[in-house]
């Protein structure tokens, strides 16, 4: 993992089983059901790393053998926040990683003409200190991000306590989330070229929620 030289809360997953699997994503004839499947992979693979440093704490256990202090993860249960759709995607690996995690949901879509998320549904759990993980495979103009992002702060979750997990970034997108919030850590497998008229990511992958739920 590295961080980008232009965007220091910007870390690059470049593990090479993520770069392979994202290859596979951005082909126009990989299926449905592969497509779903490696979303899923790189979810917990990307997962892996963006829970490196997360506190631990010690607990006094019993081994067969005799008594020690060994460590847990410390505070509470983390949460996964989806952003509806494509965010659905990656839930799943993050879930093999923290089976107990909590799960919130923030519905946006993308007004095609004005490119400006529209909300329509947020269901979050109570803030209280745990880590909220937000995850949207594409980060594009990053309005859809910050949007999300001020969703939590508005229901009380502490910005130090937001990771941005996302696959492919736009430039564009990462400014506007890191103009925005400087202290929100993103995660992302590529930060690709630009943005084409459409706004949508080149070279990207296409409609992320189109491609995982097999609509267009
Ligand atoms: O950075 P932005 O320019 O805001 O674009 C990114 C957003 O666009 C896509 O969602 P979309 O609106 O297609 O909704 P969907 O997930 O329901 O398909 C994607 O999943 C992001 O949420
Ligand atoms: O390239 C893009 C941009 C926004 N949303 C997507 O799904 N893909
Ligand atoms: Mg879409």
């Amino acid at each position: 993992m590295m961080v980008h030289k232009d965007f220091p809360s910007l870390h690059i997953v470049d593990h090479p089983l993520v770069q392979h699997k994202l290859t596979w994503l951005r082909r126009q004839d990989t299926p449905t059901v592969s497509f779903r499947a490696l979303l899923k992979e790189i979810a917990l693979l990307m997962g892996y790393e963006i829970t490196r440093n997360v506190p631990l704490t010690e607990v006094e256990i019993e081994t067969p053998l005799q008594k020690m202090r060994a460590p847990v993860l410390a505070g509470r249960k983390p949460a996964i926040v989806p952003i509806l759709r494509a965010g659905i995607g990656m839930v799943d690996g993050l879930i093999e990683l923290m089976p107990s995690a909590r799960i919130g949901h923030i519905g946006l879509y993308r007004d095609p003409e004005t490119k400006q998320p529209c909300e329509y549904y947020v269901n979050l759990p109570e803030p209280g200190g745990r880590l909220f993980i937000l995850c949207d495979p594409m980060l594009a103009t990053g309005n859809s991000a910050a949007h999300a992002v001020k969703v939590l702060i508005d229901n009380g979750v502490e910005e130090q306590n937001i990771r941005f997990l996302a696959l492919v970034a736009a430039p564009e997108g990462v400014k506007v989330l890191t103009d925005a919030y400087p202290g929100i850590a993103i995660y992302t497998a590529a930060l690709d070229e630009k943005l084409n008229e459409k706004a949508y990511i080149v070279p990207g992958l296409g409609d992320a929620g189109d491609r995982i739920f097999g609509t267009r």
